[in-house]
C-alpha cells in the first residue's frame, strides 16, 4: 500500500495546475466545446481503469474538475500524484 505524504511532500509534488483540498488534490480543466469535455472524461476514465486508481470527475458546461485521493491509504499518495500527471497528459 502506497504511504500517505506529508504536507511538505504534496506541495512539493503536486502537478501543473493541481492544487490540494483536504486529503485530495484537484484539477479544474477548461474547454471550448461541452463534448470536448466529455471526450476528456472519457479518456480520464481509460486512464484510471488502466492504472486501477480512479478519481471523481464533475463535468460541468466548458469545465471537468478531477479530483484524487488514495482512499485505502485515508490520504495522497504518489499514486494520486502520478495519475495526476497522467490526467495532464490527456488534456
Ligand atoms: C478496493 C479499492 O477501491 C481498489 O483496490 C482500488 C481501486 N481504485 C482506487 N482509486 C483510488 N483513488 N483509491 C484507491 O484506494 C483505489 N483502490
Amino acid at each position: 500500500m502506497s504511504d500517505v505524504l506529508s504536507d511538505e511532500e504534496i506541495e512539493r509534488k503536486l502537478p501543473e495546475g493541481w492544487e490540494r483540498d483536504g486529503e485530495e488534490i484537484t484539477r479544474r480543466y477548461t474547454f471550448d466545446d461541452y463534448l470536448d469535455g466529455i471526450a476528456f472524461a472519457s479518456a480520464v476514465g481509460e486512464v484510471a481503469e488502466e492504472e486501477f486508481h480512479h478519481p471523481e470527475i464533475r463535468i460541468d458546461y466548458e469545465e471537468v474538475e478531477v479530483r484524487f485521493t488514495t482512499h485505502e491509504a485515508g490520504g495522497i499518495t504518489d499514486s494520486d500524484v502520478r495519475l495526476a500527471h497522467l490526467v495532464n497528459d490527456e488534456y
